[in-house]
C-alpha cells in the first residue's frame, strides 16, 4: 500500500517523459534539430534515468544509484514509477535496462533494508521487490537486460524477469542467485523465475551453491543470451531488441503471457503470506547474525 501511495504522489508530482522543448518558440530552427527533439525525451529521478526514442519506440534505462545500484525502498519505487509510466505510454514497446555505474549492473536487493529494520519497514521492502517483480516480468514492452557489471541476487533476478539478457564479457563480472551465501534463502518466485529460464536441475544446484557465474559460464547454462565485448554492448541490445520487435505485437505478448502466467498467478495468489514469511524469516536473530557477518565481509574484503 506505502508503494502505491508513494507511487501515486510521485506520478502526480512529476511530469515523466518530459514534452520536447518547444526550441522553435525561440525563433528559426533547423526541422531535423525539432524532429529529432520531437523524437527523444528524457526523464530523470535521482536514481533511474530514462532516455526514449520515439522514432524506434524504444526506451533506455539508466540505473544510476551508487555505488552499487542496490535495490532500495526508494530505488524500488522510482524503478516502478518510470516502469509504470512507460507501460502507460502507449508509444514505447521496447524497454533496454542497463547501469550507469562501472563494473555493477546492480548489487542486487539492499542489505540494508533488511538488516536492523522493524517489521513493518521489512514488509514494506518487501512489497516494493514483488512489485518490480511484477511489472517486469508480465510487461507488455519487450525487455531487455545490458548487463554491463556484476549482477548478484536481486540484480540477476531484475535480469531473468527480461525477455532477452545481455551481458558484457568481462571474468571479472557475475551473475546469478547467490542468496544462501548470506544465509539467507531465494522465495519460490526467484526460484521459478530461475527455473523457468535454464531448467530445474540447474537452478537446484545453484540455489543450494548460492552460484555466482562468469558471463561465459552464465551464457553456457543459459542465464544469459549472448555475451559481447563492452563496446558492444547497446549495439547488440538495440539489434537484438529491432528482432523482437519485428514480432507481431499481439502474437509475442499473448506467447509471454501464456509461457509466464503460471509463474505469475502462484506468486500473486501466495502475495500476502510471501511477505508474511519473508518479514518473520529475515527478522529471526540468527539471519540477521548472518546478514550482519556478511556485510562485515564486504567491508574487510574492500579494505
Ligand atoms: C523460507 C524463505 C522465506 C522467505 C524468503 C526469505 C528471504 C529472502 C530474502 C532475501 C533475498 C535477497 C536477495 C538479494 O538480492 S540479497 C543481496 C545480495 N547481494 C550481494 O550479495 C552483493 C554484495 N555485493 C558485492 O558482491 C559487491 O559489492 C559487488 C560485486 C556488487 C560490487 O563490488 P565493488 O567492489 O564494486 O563494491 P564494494 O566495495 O563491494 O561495495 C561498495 C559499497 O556498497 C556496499 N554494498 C554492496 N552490495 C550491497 C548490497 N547488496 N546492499 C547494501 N550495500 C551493499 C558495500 O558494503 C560497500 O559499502 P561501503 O562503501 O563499505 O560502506
Amino acid at each position: 500500500m506505502a508503494l502505491r501511495a508513494a507511487l501515486r504522489t510521485k506520478c502526480a508530482l512529476s511530469g515523466f517523459l518530459s514534452q520536447p522543448s518547444s526550441s522553435s518558440r525561440h525563433g528559426r530552427v533547423c526541422a531535423s534539430t525539432v524532429l529529432a527533439a520531437q523524437q527523444r525525451s528524457n526523464s530523470t529521478s535521482s536514481k533511474i534515468s530514462v532516455d526514449f526514442d520515439q522514432s524506434t519506440g524504444v526506451a533506455v534505462m539508466h540505473m544510476k544509484s551508487p555505488p552499487v545500484n542496490s535495490l532500495s525502498l526508494d530505488f524500488l519505487t522510482e524503478f516502478c514509477i518510470s516502469l509504470e509510466k512507460l507501460e502507460m505510454d502507449k508509444s514505447c514497446r521496447g524497454l533496454i535496462i542497463t547501469s550507469s555505474l562501472p563494473k555493477v549492473f546492480s548489487a542486487g536487493l539492499d542489505i540494508l533494508e533488511m538488516y536492523g529494520k522493524s517489521p513493518e519497514s521489512c514488509g514494506e521492502f518487501w512489497k516494493a521487490v514483488q512489485e518490480m517483480w511484477l511489472k517486469l516480468y508480465s510487461s507488455n514492452m519487450v525487455t531487455v537486460a545490458a548487463i554491463n557489471g556484476s549482477s548478484p541476487a536481486g540484480g540477476c533476478l531484475m535480469s531473468l524477469t527480461c525477455d532477452y539478457r545481455i551481458m558484457v564479457d568481462n571474468p571479472r563480472y557475475s551473475i546469478g542467485l547467490n542468496e544462501t551465501q548470506l544465509g539467507i534463502v531465494a522465495p519460490f518466485w526467484f526460484k521459478d523465475t530461475m527455473a523457468n529460464t535454464v531448467g530445474h536441475r540447474i537452478t537446484e544446484m545453484a540455489l543450494a551453491l548460492g552460484m555466482l557465474y562468469s558471463p561465459a559460464e552464465a551464457l553456457k547454462i543459459g542465464l544469459v543470451d549472448q555475451i559481447v565485448p563492452e563496446e558492444k554492448l547497446m549495439s547488440t541490445a538495440e539489434q537484438a531488441m529491432a528482432k523482437w520487435l519485428a514480432i507481431p505485437a499481439h502474437a509475442r505478448q499473448l506467447t509471454k503471457s501464456m509461457m509466464r502466467k503460471p509463474t505469475v498467478d502462484r506468486m500473486t495468489s501466495k502475495r500476502e503470506a510471501d511477505v508474511q514469511n519473508f518479514v518473520s524469516f529475515i527478522t529471526k536473530d540468527a539471519i540477521q547474525n548472518s546478514l550482519r557477518v556478511y556485510l562485515e565481509m564486504l567491508k574487510k574484503r574492500k579494505a
